[in-house]
């Protein structure tokens, strides 16, 4: 995705062509279908953009307001934008760049309307890439970052393209209008699950890209004095500075083996759904939304820390780090905004909860929610063992989720709608859903460094790195181990010293650790994590360059400071 990602210069982008239309092809398309437009797309032969979003819903995808209507007269759909709000508002490469786009709208058949789905619109000319008759594109103006992008508007005025262009590997409609159920309603928002478990990947790349950033120029940067008289030291050699970053460099490895872990339960649920077993789509829909909206967030917060990490250098553009943050931040609100993910993902829990309460056994990555045993066992526990972190992480979870569906019960016992009791219990429902989550991410980071095929030495730091990790998520929800007892206040000052302990283990490797994320210049594109770390003079070089210095005097002074001088002057 990293690739994907460069956007090929100011104004167009063909992100969404790579990473959302191609994908929409691949996965609801049918064979026929994908003859016809999938080899284009591979061979960029065409531009697509993924066109769900409207200007008046993104999250309630059942609410979306663009319609296409079966004609059986002349087998063709009408694709129409019925309302202002209907406009579809944000895809990327929708304003400029894309001649096709993959259209989710509501489909009307025999006056019945069967939900959303998704349809293959050509909008613009493959002649001279004007709007296709019917059809009304722009972009909808500058943003918070990634402006190399054109995410664009469209409408369409009842537009006709041919019932082959729904696409129908799941739901179709017959020549005379009749609709054929798919397995699953939610087979139509494949793609999106596909893409949120990109977006972990994506999550882990931003957050070592910005501690690579924060790390190498935290050995740069030399400031004040540790000891009088002494030389200024590295600012890495402060423990408060390790304290921001060590954390943000762990959970950039937590989140990239928690990604393989994704793409590899991705493959494999999907698999079994090409074979009609649809088992899987609740598990891997739960834990793409839940592991989407976790890294996200966790990557967002951390890069600003790698930024303030960095001081005034780091505000710079020149360090790359505000436009990391940027993109890191639109993670967390495209493919499902985190806040609706991570509730899905509660929806899930309260479900296998209740099940579990029912005598079923739970597997996949609830099975411990049945397993654990609510009566905590307190006592000195190792808390440098990563058996007993795990463990911690999965009773929390598991007290959580418990309280959360307990209280929601309570609710509902006390006469409340179960979507009422469900709204009022939504705060703690999102906070046991992030700490399922959590413990997901720590007991997959303690399976990957006692299994992967590594060098000892490299399994030590590995593991260190990983025990920092979970001491760091200890000390900082400690209330949340504390609450019933199962871990004690001398627990918690053992991983307070012990988390003190690693950042002093880690820091002999910092650099390596984060050399290892292999990222090139080109692709982090920041004077302060330069790999040869000449800060200094590329920081010189690159503030020359900037537009305001074309000039020594800048004609701004011409046209309002000197006249303003002279007035003010005059007033003496
Ligand atoms: C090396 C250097 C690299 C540096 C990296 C730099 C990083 C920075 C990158 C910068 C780039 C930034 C931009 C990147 C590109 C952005 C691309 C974005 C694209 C988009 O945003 S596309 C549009 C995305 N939109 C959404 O995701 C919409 C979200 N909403 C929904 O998915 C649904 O509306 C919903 C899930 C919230 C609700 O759906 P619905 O109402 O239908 O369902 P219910 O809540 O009622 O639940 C009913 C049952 O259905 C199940 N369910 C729901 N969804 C799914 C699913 N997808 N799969 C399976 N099952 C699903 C529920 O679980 C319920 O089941 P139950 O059994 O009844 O409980
Ligand atoms: C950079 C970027 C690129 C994008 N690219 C594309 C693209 O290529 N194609 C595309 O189709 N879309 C794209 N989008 C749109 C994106 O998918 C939507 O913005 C996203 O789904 C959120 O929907 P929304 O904007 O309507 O926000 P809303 O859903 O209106 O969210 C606003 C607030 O309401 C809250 N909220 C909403 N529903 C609930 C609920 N049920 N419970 C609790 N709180 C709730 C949310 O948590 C949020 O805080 C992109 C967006 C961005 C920022």
């Amino acid at each position: 995705m990293a690739a994907a990602l460069q956007t090929l210069g100011g104004g167009i982008g063909i992100t969404l062509h790579w990473i959302a239309f191609t994908p929409t092809i691949e996965q609801q398309a049918t064979e026929e279908q994908k003859k016809k437009w999938l080899k284009l797309a591979q061979d960029v032969a065409i531009v697509g953009a993924y066109a769900q979003t409207e200007m008046g819903h993104g999250t309630f995808v059942r609410g979306l307001e663009t319609t296409a209507t079966y004609d059986p007269s002349t087998q063709e759909f009408v694709i129409n934008s019925p309302t202002l709000t209907s406009t579809k508002w944000w895809p990327g490469g929708l304003g400029k760049t894309a001649n096709h786009a993959t259209v989710m709208a509501q489909l009307y058949t025999r006056g019945k309307c069967y939900g959303p789905h998704n349809f293959m619109v050509q909008i613009r000319s493959l002649e001279n890439h004007q709007p296709c008759p019917g059809v009304t594109l722009g972009d909808i103006g500058p943003k918070m970052e990634s402006n190399g992008n054109d995410n664009g508007f469209a409408r369409f005025d009842h537009v006709r393209i041919p019932r082959e262009n729904m696409l129908m590997k799941f739901a179709r409609v017959e020549a005379d209008g009749t609709y054929v159920q798919p397995p699953s309603s939610k087979l139509a928002y494949s793609n999106m699950v596909y893409l949120r478990g990109t977006f972990v990947m994506s999550a882990a790349q931003a957050l070592a890209s910005a501690t690579t950033i924060a790390v190498r120029y935290s050995c740069v940067r030399r400031q004040s004095e540790m000891k009088p008289g002494e030389p200024e030291p590295q600012i890495l050699e402060y423990q408060t500075q390790q304290y921001k970053l060590f954390p943000q460099l762990a959970a950039a490895y937590a989140f990239w083996f928690a990604s393989w872990f994704m793409t590899q339960q991705h493959g494999s649920i999907t698999g079994s759904m090409e074979k009609g077993d649809m088992s899987g789509l609740a598990e891997l829909h739960a834990l793409s939304a839940g592991l989407k909206s976790y890294t996200t967030a966790v990557t967002a917060r951390g890069i600003d820390v790698c930024r303030m990490a960095c001081g005034g250098h780091g505000y710079s553009h020149a360090s790359g780090l505000p436009a990391l943050f940027g993109g890191a931040a639109a993670l967390c609100t495209a493919e499902g905004e985190n806040t609706v993910m991570m509730l899905q993902t509660a929806r899930y829990l309260v479900k296998c909860f209740a099940q579990s309460q029912a005598g079923k056994r739970l597997t996949g990555t609830v099975a411990y929610l049945s397993a654990v045993q609510p009566s905590p066992v307190a006592g000195n526990r190792n808390m440098s063992d990563l058996g007993t972190l795990v463990a911690a992480f999965q009773h929390r979870a598991a007290r959580m989720v418990r309280h959360a569906a307990m209280q929601m019960q309570g609710e509902m016992q006390k006469g409340k709608a179960r979507e009422d009791a469900w709204n009022s219990c939504s705060v703690l429902l999102i906070k046991a859903a992030e700490a399922h989550v959590h413990s997901f991410v720590v007991r997959n980071f303690a399976e990957t460094v006692q299994t992967v095929e590594v060098d000892e030495s490299v399994r030590a730091v590995l593991t260190s790195l990983c025990q920092l990790y979970s001491l760091y998520g200890i000390t900082e929800h400690a209330g949340d181990f504390l609450k019933d007892g199962y871990l004690t206040g001398r627990d918690i000052d053992a991983a307070s010293s012990h988390l003190s302990a690693m950042l002093a283990r880690v820091r002999p490797d910092a650099v390596a650790l984060v050399d290892a994320f292999d990222l090139h210049d080109k692709i982090l594109r920041s004077v302060l994590g330069r790999y040869d770390g000449r800060v200094y003079e590329h920081l010189y070089e690159w503030a020359k360059k900037s537009p305001l210095n074309k000039s020594e005097v800048h004609e701004s002074y011409y046209k309002y400071l000197q006249p303003f001088l002279k007035s003010n002057r005059a007033k003496l």
